[in-house]
């Protein structure tokens, strides 16, 4: 599904979030979403999955306007926990098969193997790591058009990185999943990303295909997002 942000403005108070900004995901394409704390992101994804609404300007998803409704066709993983700390790792994993009619219960038995979670546990009794290992099982064992991940691999210790990375890899459906993804771990997630955009105080400042700028310019992502970043202390690009 495509997804376009027209012109949205999002100010919580006096405060602006996001800052008439406008960009489209392309249907099918993996997208980093990198910026510094504070500068957009996780509002920009919380307003695709029809959580926060803007104060002025659209967000279409496939043409539509978004709605709360659109969680029946988003996954979304979000940066805090949206857990009920009595259930259980399975009562939770049941709990969204009951809400959503695309969760795949066979993908979410195998992620768990994968990702060596107990089922029978309490998820109060789960280490941060532990409980982002779950919140990645529930996102990924949805079968939507559109993925949304906040900090993925926040809590999760360096050792199991790479074979998240990896497993990442085997249950994204590449080429029908529009998969946005907020981080800090560039480096990481850089052999995942078809395209990289920069966010910064409410802003993008740039976007660009993750091939291109390998072959064409000689960048890693995390080179060229520095340099984006080194051009707005030099310049003053901030406009507040
Ligand atoms: N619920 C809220 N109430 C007030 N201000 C908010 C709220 N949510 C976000 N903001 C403000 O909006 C701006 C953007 O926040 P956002 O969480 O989108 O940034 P981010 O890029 O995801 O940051 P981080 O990397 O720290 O997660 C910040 O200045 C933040 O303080």
């Amino acid at each position: 599904m495509t997804i376009e942000l027209k012109n949205v403005t999002k100010k919580y108070g006096k405060e602006f979030s996001l800052k008439n900004t406008s960009m489209t995901f392309e249907k099918g394409k993996i997208y980093g979403l990198l910026g510094p704390n504070g500068s957009g992101k996780s509002t920009t994804l919380k307003m695709i999955g029809g959580l926060v609404y803007p104060n002025s300007g659209e967000i279409l998803v496939n043409g539509k306007k978004v709605t709360r409704k659109i969680s029946q066709t988003v996954a979304y993983l979000t940066e805090s926990d949206m857990f009920y700390d009595p259930f259980t790792v399975k009562d939770m994993i049941q709990f969204y098969q009951s809400q959503f009619s695309d969760f795949n219960m066979d993908k979410a038995l195998l992620l768990l193997t994968e990702l060596k979670l107990d089922r029978s546990k309490k998820i109060k009794q789960l280490s941060k790591g532990n409980r982002g290992r779950l919140k990645l099982v529930l996102a990924l064992a949805r079968k939507t058009s559109v993925l949304l991940l906040d900090e993925p691999f926040s809590g999760l210790d360096p050792m199991v990185r790479d074979s998240i990375v990896k497993s990442l890899l085997s249950y994204i459906d590449f080429g029908e999943q529009t998969v946005i993804m907020a981080t800090h771990e560039i480096n990481e997630i850089e052999p995942l990303l078809d395209e990289v955009v920069a966010i910064y105080n409410g802003k993008i400042l740039g976007h660009k295909n993750v091939e291109d700028l390998r072959e064409k310019e000689g960048l890693s992502v995390l080179k060229w997002f520095k340099q984006e970043m080194e051009y707005i202390d030099t310049k003053g690009r901030e406009e507040k």
